[in-house]
């Protein structure tokens, strides 16, 4: 009797999301036989339930658009979430897009919704997700997390955002802006409170103008339906009425369930995969890993993991350099943050020199705040905003830098290249910057440092 044997590829990427369509198209262009398995979208959460819905609302707030308008926008730029043309293009490259949920079942074999698949090189993209406290009434409420959030068509009358994050504020922005009464709720002092201390507290000043209660230092107790919604009632002792609770207190590496263990590989629930800077699976022979499964949290991480993935499975050692990864939230004003924060630095017992500027110092920011009928509405009532730069004394270089304020997320990444070609400082304090931007307000604090180390 024959033997029917299984499909053999040379790579199989389990998850298509942000890191496995890149990982899948690269080795495919380079000759690779390679099947790309995805189980939801192809594409993943980027452009249907993260990075593309959330600026497309962010920027719809910002034109002052009708909250009917915004969701038209946000869902022809999703798709109306049909992942056909995408997965249809990735055929087209020569990737055979496995549709159905992977799971390893040996060294070398995969199966997807039974079906068995080899291959010679194994590549894990599964990402995250949210996190739901384990707090009292939490799983019989009905919640949002930002996937809800970012796909429905309904605006709550009163939301309450838990968790002061990246996902927390941006979503806390878009929702107070089309008019819901936005509670955010944060145990931390502070909105984004791994970075620099100014950027959640400006980014706190702009949710509060725009009518968002924020209560920080505090977290939820114990919720219960009422007859008109939810009630919250929060380890401060306040209580908080709402029509919708949306948990956004941070996500989770998605590692459980793949078969890893039969590869000998078993990271704790909710940890990330580990991998060397090569991204190879720490122990592990031909398993590799990209993306918010190993722990890196943006798209541009993923994606550039996803690269160094390519080079080293085609041969061509490459490591990852992370010193340089940005952080970014979209709100009006944006923060911007790249490299050490000084709280990340006091944790490592790392001395940094800071020296900062005002926006409002810089003549394109008095152009730009000039007037009062100028457009911008609730969301940029006036110029604020302020960059800051670390510098490590031991090496004389930049570590990291803030920013918060119009745009910093573009003008910024002179900065992310400085840290990451670790430019030196006299370099950097005899660069020009075209006047008037926003970018002329690093001259005087690289000046400031350059004079001082
Ligand atoms: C609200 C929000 C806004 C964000 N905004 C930004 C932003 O503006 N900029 C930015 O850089 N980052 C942003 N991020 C982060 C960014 O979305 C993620 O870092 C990125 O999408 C992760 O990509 P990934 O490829 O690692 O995972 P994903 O895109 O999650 O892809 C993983 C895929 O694997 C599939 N999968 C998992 N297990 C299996 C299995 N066993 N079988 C088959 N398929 C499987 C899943 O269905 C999924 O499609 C945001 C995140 C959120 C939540
Ligand atoms: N623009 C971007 O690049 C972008 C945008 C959004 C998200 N992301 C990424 O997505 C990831 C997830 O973001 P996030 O904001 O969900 O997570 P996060 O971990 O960054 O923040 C979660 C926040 O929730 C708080 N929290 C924890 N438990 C809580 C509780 N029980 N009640 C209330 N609050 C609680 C935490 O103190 C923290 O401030 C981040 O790593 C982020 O980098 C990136």
């Amino acid at each position: 009797m024959a033997v029917i044997k299984n499909p053999h590829y040379d790579v199989v990427v389990l998850g298509g999301g942000t890191a496995g369509v890149l990982v899948a198209r690269g080795l495919a262009q380079a000759g690779r036989r390679v099947a790309l398995v995805e189980n939801r979208l192809v594409g993943g959460e980027s452009p249907y339930f993260a990075c593309v819905p959330s600026k497309s609302l962010l920027h719809s707030a910002r034109r002052g658009e009708s909250w009917e308008t915004a969701i038209a926008c946000r869902d022809e730029l999703t798709g109306h979430l049909d992942d056909a043309a995408t997965a249809a293009r990735l055929a087209e490259e020569g990737i055979a897009v496995l549709r159905g949920y992977g799971q390893v079942t040996a060294p070398g074999r995969i199966e997807v919704d039974g079906t068995g698949y080899e291959y010679t090189d194994l590549v894990i993209c599964t990402g995250g997700e949210p996190v739901v406290p384990g707090v009292e009434g939490m799983a019989d409420a009905p919640l949002w997390t930002s996937d809800e959030a970012l796909a429905v068509p309904d605006l709550p009358r009163r939301l309450v955002v838990l968790g002061g994050g990246p996902v927390g504020c941006e979503l806390a922005q878009i929702y107070a802006a089309f008019g819901s009464q936005v509670t955010v709720v944060e145990p931390a002092e502070s909105l984004l409170a791994d970075e620099a201390a100014f950027l959640g507290e400006t980014l706190a000043g702009a949710l509060r103008r725009m009518g968002a209660d924020l209560r920080l230092g505090t977290e939820p107790a114990k919720v219960e339906r009422t007859g008109s919604g939810l009630r919250l009632w929060l380890t401060d002792g306040g209580t908080l009425e709402a029509d919708r609770i949306l948990v956004a207190v941070g996500r989770r590496p998605r590692t459980e369930g793949l078969g890893l263990e039969t590869l000998g590989v078993r990271p704790a629930p909710g940890d990330p995969l580990p991998v060397d800077e090569t991204c190879r699976v720490s122990g592990a022979e031909h398993l590799w890993a990209a993306g918010e499964v190993t722990g890196a949290d943006t798209a541009h991480a993923a994606a550039y993991q996803a690269r160094i993935v390519v080079d080293n499975v085609l041969g061509k050692r490459r490591e990852a350099d992370r010193r340089a990864i940005p952080r970014v939230v979209f709100t009006s004003p944006s923060v911007y943050a790249v490299g050490l924060s000084p709280r990340h630095a006091r944790k490592s017992g790392l001395e940094l020199l800071s020296a900062g500027y005002d926006l409002a110092a810089t003549v394109r920011g008095r152009i730009e705040d000039s007037g009062s009928g100028r457009p911008g509405g609730r969301m940029e009532s006036r110029m604020e905003g302020r960059v800051e730069l670390y510098a490590d004394r031991s090496t004389g270089l930049l570590a990291g830098a803030a920013a918060v304020g119009p745009y910093a997320e573009e003008w910024m990444g002179e900065v992310t290249l400085a840290i990451r070609a670790q430019i030196p400082l006299r370099v950097l304090a005899d660069t020009v910057h075209a006047f008037p931007t926003y970018g002329e307000a690093v001259e005087t604090p690289l000046r400031e440092l350059a004079e001082r180390l």
